[in-house]
């Protein structure tokens, strides 16, 4: 079968896990750097993955963040999903932000991981699907 003419959908959930600067108070969020030579290669991102079966997003956010950092999350609030069209798949995200439970963030799965000011996220390239999520995140953290 021709691949390309395989639509491929997937469910992917994201953690923005947020804290206050130890000493600024400054918000800061938590994000991670993919592999240099995979999909979207050596942009930042939320962390996160795709859905597995039986799975809610909910706990696939939970799971991710472990996974790839070693830490362990709670997931507060959720927002509105957001669909993007890619080459390689038809993806929605699924974005939670999250409070961190527990762990020091470690790269396991991911390249490289760091705690960024909300101001200072536009500093740092994003997939495509991510620009109005950066963007909500930037209006509901300021200050
Ligand atoms: N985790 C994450 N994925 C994102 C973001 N923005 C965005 O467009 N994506 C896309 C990239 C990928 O096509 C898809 C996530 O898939 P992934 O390959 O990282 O999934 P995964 O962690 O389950 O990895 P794998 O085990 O399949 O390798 O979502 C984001 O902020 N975080
Ligand atoms: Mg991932």
């Amino acid at each position: 079968m021709n691949q390309k003419s395989t639509p491929l959908s997937v469910d992917v959930a994201i953690g923005i896990t947020c804290r206050r600067h130890p000493e600024t108070r400054a918000y800061q969020v938590l994000i991670s750097r993919r592999a240099k030579n995979g999909v979207l290669g050596g942009l930042w991102e939320f962390p996160g993955g795709k859905l597995e079966a039986g799975e809610s997003a909910q706990q696939c956010a939970v799971r991710e963040l472990r996974e790839e950092l070693g830490i362990e999350v709670k997931p507060t609030t959720p927002l509105s999903p957001i669909a993007h069209q890619y080459e390689h798949a038809h993806v929605t995200l699924h974005p939670f932000y999250c409070e961190l439970i527990s762990g020091e963030p470690t790269a396991i799965e991911v390249d490289d991981w760091a705690w960024v000011e909300v101001k200072e996220l536009d500093e740092y390239p994003f997939p495509p699907a991510n620009a109005a999520l950066l963007e909500q995140v930037q209006v509901d953290l300021r200050g």
